[in-house]
């Protein structure tokens, strides 16, 4: 994707929530579309807008060889350089939303470290349809995750990279790279690239709209306006 694609996408996107880019979608006949199943929840509450770059793992189904804890340390080693290096994470560039399947396999794949290193390159937030740990270091660290469930589990052993920048399945969505994240409180909804100057346009409608309406209720009740009805 372009630079000015990008930026142009991550504009029109920036100030609106999950819910008016539902509307967005639902006014362009895109109702069984972009919804990722409510079962992918942040890990706290906070929200991030970003164009996806997708990653797929798959299970390791090999036997571990039995070792002492100090070659257990280079194995560990060897299987992080080879077995679960990432090379469209490693190229992670501002703007990113780092798009995770893990196909079901019980480990943190994110964890305070790499989400954190993605993070200082760029990337605006995490989604997997697996695990996240140390979880309690990305609250503290204000790295912005949404995934299925948290896992104490550490990669070697359980499961390897296998591609960037093919269609993944998050909750029932198939994400592309070049797709757009929108994530929130109320959970994640991808709009497919082709589609995401329509759908923004119509999400900005129904936020103007949602805007007003509560704004004439602020301004009943004497309540001092916020941010979300100006
Ligand atoms: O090491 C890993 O694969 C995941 C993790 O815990 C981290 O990045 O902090
Ligand atoms: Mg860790």
């Amino acid at each position: 994707m372009s630079q000015d694609e990008k930026q142009t996408l991550l504009e029109l996107y920036k100030d609106l929530r999950v819910a008016d880019v539902r509307d967005g979608m639902d006014w362009n006949m895109m109702h069984h579309y972009g919804t990722v199943h409510h079962e992918i929840r942040p890990l706290y509450r906070t929200r991030a807008v970003g164009i996806a770059q997708t990653s797929r793992y798959i299970p390791y189904q090999q036997d571990i060889p039995k070792m002492s804890p100090d070659e257990y340390t280079e194995w560990v080693k060897w299987y992080y350089a080879t077995l679960t290096s990432n090379p469209g994470m490693k190229a992670t560039e501002p703007g990113d939303f780092v798009v995770v399947d893990q196909s079901g396999v019980d480990v943190g794949i994110l964890g305070s470290n790499n989400s954190l290193a993605y993070y200082a390159k760029g990337a605006v937030g995490f989604i997997t349809n697996g695990g996240v740990r140390d979880t309690d270091e990305l609250i503290l660290q204000k790295v912005p995750v949404w995934s299925k469930f948290i896992s104490q589990k550490m990669n070697q052993g359980r499961i390897q990279f296998d591609a960037n920048d093919v269609p993944v399945n998050i909750g029932g969505v198939v994400v592309h790279s070049g797709d757009v994240v929108v994530a929130d409180g109320d959970g994640v909804i991808v709009v497919p690239r082709q589609m995401a100057l329509e759908v923004g346009k119509y999400a900005h409608q129904e936020l103007k709209a949602d805007k007003a309406g509560r704004r004439r209720i602020y301004e009943a009740m004497g309540r001092e306006l916020d941010p979300t009805v100006i």
